[in-house]
């Protein structure tokens, strides 16, 4: 589904973060990413959703080179992949309802075609008493969601999350992991950047770490 080959990235004219990463994120696969804060888990999320190119190596996203995409394939591509950034990336003047709904009115879908759908969504989870509220009334646990949401509210083949269990409380990251796990089991390739050794210890994954700049994959 997307392939790294002997990819390495630098900033600028800095050292090189990450090197000679060779992997695969498989069809309905489960994962977590990890490795010490700076390792390169959001610069390696970020090249998984082609928002950042590698200095070297080749990436293959569902069949395609990355190199060779054109600006405008990237929209029908990323549509494919939902992403929960680590500071959610809500928009403050919509409630939970509109901004869940904001991928899809993007493209310009009819709202009764999707009003259900989102609805039910966001009560899977757990914020069916929230639709109408703004973020900026939202706990951060419930911001958590609704950004959960909004990167599965157009049915992604894989869906990366980047620290979603990191302002939420021990309970209430269980809850999250069970939710990413139904997720998965529907069908979704999950990648989950984490430095959360309680949440990783709960599931038997495959294990992505990162350090000094390297990958070892624990299947
Ligand atoms: N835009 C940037 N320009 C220059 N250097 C950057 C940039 N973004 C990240 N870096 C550097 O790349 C390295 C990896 O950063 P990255 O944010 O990917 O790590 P991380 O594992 O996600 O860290 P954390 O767990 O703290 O979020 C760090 O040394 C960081 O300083």
């Amino acid at each position: 589904m997307i392939r790294f080959e002997n990819v390495g990235l630098r900033y600028d004219m800095g050292p090189e973060v990450l090197r000679d990463l060779t992997f695969e994120i498989r069809a309905r696969s489960f994962q977590f990413l990890t490795g010490p804060s700076g390792a390169g888990k959001t610069s390696l999320l970020r090249m998984l959703f082609l928002a950042l190119r590698p200095t070297r190596g080749t990436i293959t996203v569902l069949g395609r080179d990355a190199a060779t995409l054109k600006r405008t394939d990237l929209p029908a591509i990323r549509r494919r992949i939902g992403v929960v950034f680590q500071d959610f990336r809500l928009l403050d003047h919509m409630t939970t309802y509109e901004n869940v709904a904001l991928p899809l009115r993007v493209r310009g879908k009819d709202e009764a075609s999707y009003r259900q759908d989102v609805i039910d969504l966001i009560r899977w989870v757990g914020l069916g008493d929230r639709l109408d509220a703004p973020p900026l009334v939202l706990s951060g646990g419930e911001k958590q969601r609704a950004a959960i949401a909004r990167a599965l509210i157009d049915q992604p083949d894989i869906l990366l999350a980047d620290e979603p269990t990191g302002n939420v409380d021990p309970p209430l990251a269980r809850r999250l992991l069970r939710l990413f796990m139904e997720l998965n089991r529907t069908g979704t390739a999950v990648v989950i950047a984490t430095h959360d050794l309680a949440l990783m210890e709960q599931v038997e994954a495959r294990r992505l770490v990162l350090g000094d700049g390297r990958l070892d994959i624990y299947d």
